[in-house]
């Protein structure tokens, strides 16, 4: 059975970040991720999970300035100082949390320059070698171009020949099943391919971006499908609840209380 993450970004915010690790914990989740803790103390964030019980399954490395549009800097060669110091600045949030992976994301840089490649090749493996002594995994996520345009890592395959060729134990795919329905589709097979590279998963109604409960895809499917591929990470529940987190959540009833 899968075990879920309420995303504390997406979900809960009827209530203060801080207040969403009580909502999640009610709701029945033993686990939950989000996008950034930074605005808060790490110790703050750390007491909210452990107080509810609740285990970290993955948060994003600092982004840059997210309100002007940055979405990382890993493939921004210009940018290698501020790679370096996002991942100092994770760190008391990872210890804090005890979390197991890491989301590195990629930023606005064209994939069809070589000085790109080049610095996200090299950010990659620098974040990956900074986490490995802490147990850390670094976790890559492709991400559709309909969401965030000019984003360098929109396809699957790229990232899963980077992983292959990197050959970094700690370097993980993040499958997040809402991005590759968009970008590909073809969803189980690529589950299939690439479940021994898959270090997280995500999902989300399609097109819509909510409750996993409808749209184009069977989801009771593909989390049997998790199930038989011997997937045992987490399922993070990145999606915009339509109304009340709450009232959405039939979906999730069999599922509750699932222990990490
Ligand atoms: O899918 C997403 O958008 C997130 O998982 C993320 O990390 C970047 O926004
Ligand atoms: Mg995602």
């Amino acid at each position: 059975m899968p075990r879920f993450a309420a995303n504390l970004s997406m979900m809960f915010t009827e209530v203060p970040f801080l207040d969403r690790f009580d909502a999640a914990a009610q709701a029945g989740f033993t686990a939950v991720e989000f996008l950034f803790p930074y605005e808060h103390p790490a110790e703050a964030v750390g007491e909210r999970l452990k107080r509810n019980g609740l285990t970290q399954a993955l948060f994003n490395l600092p982004p840059g300035d997210w309100n002007a549009g940055e979405k990382g800097f890993a493939a921004l060669p210009a940018r290698f100082a501020d790679l370096k110091a996002s991942l100092e600045t994770a760190l008391p949030y990872a210890k804090a949390t005890g979390v197991k992976r890491l989301h590195l994301m990629a930023g606005i840089a064209n994939r069809g320059e070589r000085v790109a490649i080049e610095a996200f090749y090299k950010s990659v493996a620098w974040a990956a070698e900074f986490f490995g002594p802490h147990g850390i995994d670094i976790v890559l996520e492709p991400i559709n171009s309909r969401n965030v345009p000019g984003y360098f890592l929109n396809d699957f395959g790229f990232a899963r020949d980077l992983i292959h060729e990197l050959r970094l134990p700690n370097l993980k795919l993040q499958f997040d099943i809402y991005h590759c329905q968009i970008i590909h589709g073809d969803v189980t097979m690529r589950l299939r391919e690439m479940m021994p590279i898959i270090g997280h998963v995500q999902i989300a109604s399609i097109p819509s971006r909510n409750e996993p409960d409808g749209e184009e895809l069977n989801y009771p499917f593909l989390f049997a499908e998790l199930d038989r591929l011997g997937y045992a990470g987490f399922v993070g529940c990145e999606y915009n609840p339509r109304g009340k987190t709450t009232d959405g959540l039939a979906w999730f009833k069999p599922y509750a209380g699932v222990k990490p």
